[in-house]
């Protein structure tokens, strides 16, 4: 129990600890720790403890302390639990607690390299048919490994950052030419962005069961996605402009240490059963080392909810991600960020993409306000939202990813 007075559910209880980059007005921004409403300014509340590496958190990004590694981030969360449930420490820390009204969340990691898997089977199989309708929906490569593409790391912004419409080139089956100009088929991704920390040497993968010591945490993620340019480009390398012009990730990120009751077993992958280096092994809570993660997504549009998202219905694992990204002896650095892909579910209002609810925009979906969507129109709002089951009947909260529209500045090519 903390001695802050808060409601046992409380998405973000002691449990949780997520972190993030906060500044107030007139300070420089740097790492802090939500509990409850409040943010703790953890480097201010470390030097006042004697810590001696208070300076990783006095940074603009947690890239120094993801630098540190898994024994460094289990120490600093069982010193953060002291701090705010001890009531002997109240005196001290209650100085360094800020009101989450009074701070500004930036952009938490600076971002290495970013990757976007496709990792949701029910996702995959809708997309396939939409886009290749006279091919199989899977691909032959689909179930034997987690297909990604590298995207663009420069360009992922933190949740509220404004969404210009892009402009590009693309062209119908029905026409004969490609044209040029605002994207008229703008939609979302909901997924869940997975945040790297430690290092590797290069020419040595990362194993599934090694994954852990690499996998600090996550955040909610909104690949925007232009289907009128990926759609004419992606062929044969795949995306491209149509989705390396904004991703969003939340402020906050919510540690795999917060997780560990959200663990569940993965769909039965038995036909085929993967490689050896992408199969997991047994764990005594069940979920295996090739663990999924429960957690429930919300995505709101202008008000409306049109669709909650399960991320347990993923098919390949953050660890099965990790180790296929570094089978080849690919490194990894400390903020490196991949996302899950698209997480859809079997019914219908669990898809995650206006693509799939829209039905390739042949079914426009209905909002509270009385209008019709297919895509993203100018002024729209995005909001996605999550929570996973924590310990002891405890909710984490994963915050809120949010993004609004504005129109494009290229007219003409
Ligand atoms: O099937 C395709 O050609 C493309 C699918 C996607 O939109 C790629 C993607 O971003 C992967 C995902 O989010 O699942
Ligand atoms: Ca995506
Ligand atoms: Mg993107």
């Amino acid at each position: 129990m903390t001695w802050l007075d808060l409601p046992a559910d409380h998405p973000f209880g002691i449990t949780n600890l997520p972190y993030g980059v906060f500044s107030t007005a007139g300070s420089s921004p740097r790492v802090g720790v939500r509990i409850g409403d409040l943010v703790l300014d953890l480097a201010a509340a470390a030097e006042q403890a004697g810590m001696e590496s208070y300076a990783v958190w006095a940074q603009g990004s947690l890239n120094p302390f993801l630098a540190l590694g898994r024994p460094a981030w289990t120490s600093a969360r069982e010193w953060l639990v002291e701090q705010l449930t001890n009531p002997a420490q109240r005196d001290a820390v209650e100085p360094h607690l800020v009101p989450l009204a009074d701070v500004t969340m930036h952009l938490p990691v600076e971002v290495a390299d970013y990757v976007d898997f496709y990792a949701s089977e029910h996702h995959a199989t809708n997309v396939g048919r939409l886009f290749r309708p006279d091919s199989e929906p899977l691909t032959p490569n689909w179930k034997h490994l987690p297909i990604g593409y590298h995207g663009r790391s420069g360009t992922v912004v933190v949740s509220g950052t404004d969404i210009v419409r892009p402009s590009g080139q693309r062209k119908a089956p029905t026409e004969s030419e490609p044209s040029f100009g605002p994207s008229v088929r703008l939609d979302i991704e909901a997924e869940l962005g997975f945040v790297v920390g430690g290092s590797s040497e290069l020419g040595s993968p990362v194993s599934v069961a090694d994954s852990d010591e690499h996998l600090f945490g996550v955040v909610l993620l909104n690949d925007w996605s232009a289907r009128d340019l990926q759609a004419w480009e992606y062929v044969p390398l795949g995306p491209f402009l149509g989705k390396s012009f904004a991703t969003s990730i939340s402020p906050w990120v919510v540690t795999t240490d917060a997780l560990r009751a959200a663990r569940v077993p993965l769909p039965w992958q038995t036909d085929p059963a993967p490689l050896p280096y992408l199969a997991g092994e047994a764990t005594d809570d069940g979920a295996g080392t090739a663990y999924g993660l429960d957690i429930t997504y919300e995505v709101d549009w202008n008000g409306t909810v049109v669709s909650r998202p399960p991320y347990a219905s993923m098919y390949w694992s953050p660890a099965q991600m990790l180790a296929h990204m570094t089978v080849n002896g690919a490194t990894v650095r400390p903020g490196d960020l991949f996302g899950s892909g698209t997480i859809s579910g079997p019914e219908k209002d669990q898809r995650g993409s206006f693509l799939e609810l829209s039905w390739g925009g042949k079914e426009p979906v209905a909002l509270d306000d009385g209008s019709e969507r297919t895509f993203l129109e100018d002024g729209d709002t995005v909001v996605l939202r999550a929570t996973a089951p924590g310990p002891d009947g405890t909710v984490i909260g994963l915050g809120e990813c949010t993004g609004t529209i504005r129109p494009a500045r290229t007219q003409t090519p």
